[in-house]
């Protein structure tokens, strides 16, 4: 049996932060994947993960590849890896600011393989945020940095997916406050677009049912506990009807994600980081993927952080990073279904 279908590319699967979890997801990952596919290569730094291997007491085999070409051949037997060398060996839990011209070309790597159609897509490993910001990484993260690098027309949309439920927030990492300060009647709409379209092309949901989060108690109480309801979200939500996305709310946002509720939508639309992924953390945080929507290129992740607090310990859990290998090839083999022949 092959690993992955002849027709699909290998995935290009990132470094994250070298003192976090990803190291050991990568080795784990491959393990669960390494019989029945979907193949992937990391873009990585071989000698580090050798390290986390030894040091986990895991038999894991790496293969230096020069690119996924290479890799569908190896994979049953062996971790393929595209070299990315870290400046300064990791240390699990410690962060380093030096590592980060690593990070982000393992980043960059993966989206030109991507686009070069010689990956199926790119599957991101997570990043520290706050790691980034202090050498300079001027995008609040993966999503944003990817619209750039990726050539994505409008602002990319993130959608994290499990088989439980489907959030999209419209405003993603700002504070409370500016997100607030922020929302628009047109983002929730141009979300809301970007979300019916993603579900079509990308999950093969034909006809969405997209139920929209109001922002306050109640969904505002009929305007006694806050008006933003009437005066941002429903002309949001009315415009997207005439787009002919089937939307509705405002929900209030307290009884929208029970079990009986989740039956009526394939997705919630929400307002803020935390009404989104509160939601599907609590429920599936081992099998939720983040999924970035808009791009030219496939792109998925885990939805948790980089656990500096595990790392090295052997004890994360890969379940999300295996579903995000899933799931990104389960949407190449689509995309490429669609293609002109
Ligand atoms: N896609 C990405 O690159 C993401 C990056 N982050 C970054 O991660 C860093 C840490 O963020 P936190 O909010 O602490 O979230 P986190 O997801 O790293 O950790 C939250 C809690 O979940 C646990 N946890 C996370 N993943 C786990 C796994 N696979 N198995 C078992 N336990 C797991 C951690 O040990 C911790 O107790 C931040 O710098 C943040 O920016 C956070 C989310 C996504
Ligand atoms: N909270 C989700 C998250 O941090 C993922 O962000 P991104 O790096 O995928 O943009």
């Amino acid at each position: 049996m092959s690993a992955a279908p002849p027709s699909q590319p290998p995935l290009a699967l990132t470094m994250g932060d070298p003192a976090g979890i990803g190291g050991e997801l990568t080795l784990a990952a491959w393990a669960r994947l390494r019989a029945e596919g979907p193949a992937f290569v990391a873009l990585d730094d071989p000698s580090r993960l050798a390290g986390i291997a030894a040091h986990l007491g895991w038999e894991v085999p790496l293969a230096s590849v020069s690119g996924p070409e290479e890799a569908a051949a190896v994979f049953r037997d062996r971790l393929p890896v595209m070299t990315i060398r870290c400046p300064v060996p990791p240390v699990f839990g410690q962060p380093d600011p030096a590592n980060a011209p690593a990070v982000l070309g393992s980043i960059e790597r993966a989206v030109a393989l991507a686009q070069a159609g010689r990956a199926g897509g790119v599957v991101t490993n997570p990043i520290s945020k706050a790691t980034l910001y202090r050498t300079g990484f001027a995008f609040p993260g993966h999503t944003e940095f990817l619209g750039a690098l990726a050539g994505a027309a409008e602002p990319p949309v993130m959608l994290l997916a499990s088989p439980m439920l489907r959030v999209v927030p419209v405003t993603i990492h700002v504070s409370l406050r500016q997100a607030l300060d922020t929302l628009r009647t047109e983002e929730i709409i141009r979300t809301g677009l970007a979300l019916a379209r993603g579900l079509r092309e990308g999950f093969g949901i034909p006809a969405p049912r997209i139920a929209v989060a109001g922002l306050n108690p109640h969904a505002g109480e009929e305007g006694a506990m806050g008006d933003e309801e009437p005066r941002l979200v429903l002309p949001a939500i009315e415009a997207l009807r005439a787009g002919g996305v089937d939307a509705f709310g405002p929900l209030p946002p307290d009884t929208m994600f029970t079990a009986r509720a989740r039956q009526t939508y394939d997705a919630a639309l929400c307002l803020y980081h935390d009404q989104a992924l509160i939601p599907i953390k609590t429920l599936d945080m081992d099998g939720g993927v983040n999924v970035t929507l808009g791009l030219p290129i496939i792109r998925t992740s885990p939805d948790h952080g980089t656990a500096f607090g595990i790392a090295g310990q052997g004890i994360a859990d890969p379940g999300s990073l295996v579903a995000a290998l899933r799931l990104a090839a389960e949407m190449a083999a689509r995309r490429s279904s669609k293609a002109p022949a």
